[in-house]
């Protein structure tokens, strides 16, 4: 269990004495960096000062070398680094399981778009991103991707949060919530961008695409080169379904990555949602291309959209991180059950234990989810000069007793609910299990309200 309590520094007799910091966790079962190796360290600790890890290795060095204004003993805990969430539309837990049970294209234009013609405002956007934030953070997720309408509202959400986040404004070549006329893309675009907040690195702007059916080759390479322009992530729903891949090749007389490819718009600051359907030569150019994917396999299940290539895609090389999508299609935020299916689904699949093991998902949720938000050497691992983010799990209890390999547990057994501190950029964000930085019931009380009129309407 861990405690807030002296940690006990240790100077060398006659050294120097040990460095002040912010905060010295010490003591933990486990240290897991997920380094480059995926190493673990057995009885360790991390310093933090800022909003930078300047100490991690075991307890007796890091005390050695580290005194800490704050002090944590982790006896009985594992540290990991926070998870990354590389696909998303946080405010959509206000939807949470609306029109389950149907396919994508059923589900989108019988239930969400109209629900979201309907419904979706600023203040919409702004507590449902909350309290999907507040669900990320407890549930040992420190930074997400994200793509919705009144994107301002998310990064508002975001920032009183204090995650750190991606955010991106939705585009499509329809009418939406926050832009009723399809042909100012670029303004509706460009004005998003002008909002945004200088200055604030734990929050960058996007822009998201939302497909190639829904936005022409004209809207996807204007919204690439204000990306450009501005040097910041491309964002897209790529081959979700078999149908989709179907639609592309009718009107544009091939597949949806080539088409995509022949525009220019694949390159490494491109993350591409789904990604089920590719074909060897589709997988070989995201690969050359450096575009990034976010593998989203609850969704992709309950929408019985597919199973990617997943195997294919790490052998080629090509970047991944692990996304949840919205509340509507999955029908939660919880990395740590997403971890578990990613796993398991592949061997099931390809009937092979060895398919996709319990590293390489957690890779893909940690230093994979960094690379394709272009956060690599920043976040998604606990080393010496990264950003604090961190989670802590309470290995104190029956489900994750005994342990033998702290990935696997951290992969199989761990679930959202045995998060029990979480810093994100220096900040303790989450301590025992509460939320520091918001009002979590008055913002449930707030989504119920608006939940309220959304079943009244129904
Ligand atoms: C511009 S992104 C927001 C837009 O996307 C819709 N959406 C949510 N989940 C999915 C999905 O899995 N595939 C395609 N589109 C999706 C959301 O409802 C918004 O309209
Ligand atoms: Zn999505």
């Amino acid at each position: 269990m861990s405690d807030i309590s002296p940690a006990r520094s240790n100077p060398e007799p006659g050294g120097t004495p040990p460095r002040e910091v912010d905060w010295l966790l010490a003591d933990a079962d486990w240290v897991l960096t997920c380094d480059a190796a995926m190493s673990a360290i057995p009885s360790g600790a991390v310093a933090i000062e800022g909003d930078t890890l300047v100490g991690v290795g075991s307890s007796r060095d890091i005390r050695s070398r580290f005194r800490g204004r704050n002090e944590m003993c982790l006896k009985g805990c594992l540290v990991a680094p926070g998870l990354i969430n590389t696909h998303g539309h946080a405010a959509m837990s206000c939807f949470r399981g609306l029109g389950s049970d149907l396919p994508l294209e059923r589900w989108l234009t019988e239930v969400i778009f109209p629900a979201e013609a309907s419904h979706v405002t600023p203040e919409f956007v702004h507590y449902g991103t909350l309290l999907s934030c507040i669900e990320m953070l407890k549930g040992g997720t420190t930074t997400f991707c994200d793509g919705y309408f009144f994107e301002e509202e998310a990064a508002r959400a975001a920032q009183e949060s204090g995650i750190r986040a991606v955010l991106g404004q939705g585009i499509l070549d329809f009418p939406t919530p926050d832009q009723p006329d399809p042909s100012r893309f670029a303004e509706r675009a460009e004005a998003f961008l002008r909002s945004f907040p200088p200055g604030e690195s734990r929050l960058q702007p996007s822009l998201f695409c939302h497909s190639i059916s829904a936005c022409g080759p004209e809207t996807l390479r204007r919204v690439k080169s204000i990306c450009r322009e501005s040097g910041i992530l491309f964002q897209i729903h790529l081959s979700e379904t078999a149908s989709e891949v179907e639609q592309v090749i009718g009107r544009y007389g091939t597949r949806p990555v080539h088409h995509l490819d022949r525009l220019g718009i694949l390159d490494d600051r491109t993350l591409c949602a789904h990604a089920v359907w590719l074909d060897r030569e589709e997988i070989d150019i995201l690969a050359a291309r450096g575009a990034g994917l976010s593998h989203n396999e609850e969704s992709n299940m309950k929408l019985a959209s597919g199973i990617a290539p997943v195997p294919e895609l790490i052998g080629a090389g090509v970047r991944i991180g692990l996304g949840t999508d919205g509340c509507a299609s999955n029908n939660d935020l919880d990395l740590f059950s997403e971890m578990d299916m990613v796993a398991k689904s592949h061997k099931a699949f390809r009937k092979d234990p060895m398919a996709c093991s319990a590293a390489a998902v957690l890779r893909m949720a940690t230093r994979g989810g960094s690379a394709v938000l272009s956060h690599q050497g920043m976040t998604g691992g606990i080393e010496e000069g990264w950003k604090a983010d961190l989670i802590v799990i309470d290995l104190d209890q029956p489900h994750l007793t005994p342990l033998y390999d702290p990935i696997s547990h951290l992969v199989y057994a761990a679930g959202a609910g045995d998060v029990r501190h979480v810093w994100v950029d220096g900040r303790l964000v989450v301590s025992n299990g509460t939320i520091l930085t918001l009002d979590e019931s008055r913002i449930m009380k707030e989504v119920l309200r608006i939940a309220g009129k959304i079943a009244g309407a129904s």
